[in-house]
């Protein structure tokens, strides 16, 4: 039996000790997917844009391609005459230039004549037999977008471990970018405890519940980029857990456990992390709250993790997000060592905590910037979906209180 943890490390030291110990990054499957499969994925390497965009100078609006000095100063009191020279067609490349003077229709997206330098807006402008009626001034550069304005040449789209998104795809499109390697990591979930039914259960037995864990694990890895196989749900059997949880190693290259990593007659997962092969058991405990009893465990030599939470459904996911993420984005070697966004903001009520471990509480974002605990249970499950992430008490911080500033840890 492996007892309650005693012993425990602090996260960031566990985060650091493993990184070091274990050589990160380490290296990893790769799947070549077109642009449309890859949303939701990490890319394997980084992306460098190899042409200037825009690849040529256009305007952002229909009106009249023109020199802006020629411009200047027209008002509708004190408009501006000049000569229309020509009307560029979308998709074409103007044959003329704009001299001084001159003024040439254009729509928006076409092509900006050679000369011209802004574009007046139509409403602001009246076509007179060949005399545009300028009414009012522009400014070098306005409504118009140079060629290589935006994204030069050489210029990186995607750091290595970047995922590609609804912020990040558009980039990729226009680079011309349809297919990628993505991080394609085998992932395991693995939830463990005899009173853990499947979801399909649909009259739940005396004293047991659906998995939640599994689940919440699948969506969280997924909404970050990580694509994880739910394994189901082993139970506690001692020699049936053993053949289990070797079955699914061999099968993945991090395989994770909830349940069961505290005490009791179910204590197999300490014991199974701390039979791998060298170096075994790294994490037996660590100093946060909640999320005492996480193991982390490696076989260095068959570049093999596994990270085992606690049972409770609150515990299990703010470790996840808090230790097992941040793990995978070192495992990877990502740029961007963290997911989601760390800010200090504005605590709405006072939130009591004890010095010593690290804690994590849900919290919620109020429309005023600031920023609330949601009291919750480490066994509760409906928590987490009005949270918008968690606050982080360090560890010599006791109660924090309303009006000072917390540091939070949002999805986003
Ligand atoms: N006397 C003590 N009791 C407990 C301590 C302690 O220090 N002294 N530690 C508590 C803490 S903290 C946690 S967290 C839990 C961790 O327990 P385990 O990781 O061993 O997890 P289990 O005992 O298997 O489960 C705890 C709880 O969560 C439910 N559970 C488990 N797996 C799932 C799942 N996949 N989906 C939904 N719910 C799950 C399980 O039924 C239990 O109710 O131990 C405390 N106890
Ligand atoms: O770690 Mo337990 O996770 O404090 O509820």
């Amino acid at each position: 039996m492996a007892g309650f943890v005693k012993e425990v490390t602090s996260r960031k030291r566990a985060l650091e000790d493993i990184t070091e110990r274990l050589l990160f990054p380490w290296g990893y499957p790769v799947r070549e997917l077109p642009l449309g499969e890859a949303v939701g994925r990490r890319s394997a390497s980084e992306i460098i844009n190899d042409r200037p965009y825009p690849p040529f100078s256009r305007s952002l609006r229909d009106g009249y391609a023109v020199r802006h000095l020629d411009a200047a100063g027209a008002t509708p009191g004190t408009p501006l005459f000049l000569t229309k020279t020509g009307e560029v067609s979308m998709g074409v490349c103007p044959d003329f230039e704009i001299s001084p003077s001159e003024a040439a229709a254009i729509p928006t997206g076409g092509i900006l004549p050679k000369g011209a330098d802004a574009v007046v807006m139509l409403e602001d402008t009246e076509l007179a037999g060949g005399w545009v009626e300028v009414r009012r001034g522009v400014q070098a550069g306005e409504n118009i977008i140079l060629e290589g304005e935006e994204i030069h040449r050489g210029e990186r789209l995607l750091v290595m471990g970047g995922m590609v998104d609804f912020k990040t795809i558009g980039m990729l499109a226009t680079a011309g970018v349809s297919s990628l390697s993505v991080i394609d990591l085998r992932i395991s979930i693995l939830s463990t405890g005899d009173e853990i039914v499947p979801v399909e259960t649909k009259e739940l037995p005396p004293g047991c519940i659906r998995d939640v864990n599994g689940w919440n694990l699948k969506a969280l890895l997924s909404r970050y980029g990580f694509e994880a196989k739910y394994r189901g749900i082993a139970n506690d059997d001692g020699a049936e857990f053993e053949r289990r949880f070797h079955e699914e190693l061999a099968d993945c290259d991090l395989l994770i456990l909830s349940g069961g990593s505290s005490v009791g007659v179910r204590d197999h997962c300490s014991e199974m992390l701390a039979s791998l092969p060298e170096p075994g058991l790294l994490v037996r405990g660590l100093n946060i709250v909640p999320g005492k009893p996480t193991l982390i465990a490696a076989d260095a030599a068959a570049k093999k993790l596994v990270v085992s939470l606690p049972g409770h459904p609150l515990s299990c996911l703010a470790v996840a997000f808090t230790v097992l993420l941040p793990l995978l984005m070192r495992r990877i070697g990502a740029e961007e060592r963290e997911c989601g966004t760390r800010l200090r903001l504005r605590l709405a009520r006072d939130l009591a905590a004890r010095t010593g471990p690290e804690e994590f509480v849900p919290c919620v974002l109020g429309a005023d910037g600031s920023v609330a605990p949601i009291a919750a249970k480490s066994g509760y499950i409906s928590a987490l979906a009005k949270a918008s992430g968690f606050i982080c008490i360090p560890e010599d911080r006791e109660t924090i209180r309303a009006g000072e500033d917390a540091e939070v840890w949002l999805w986003q």
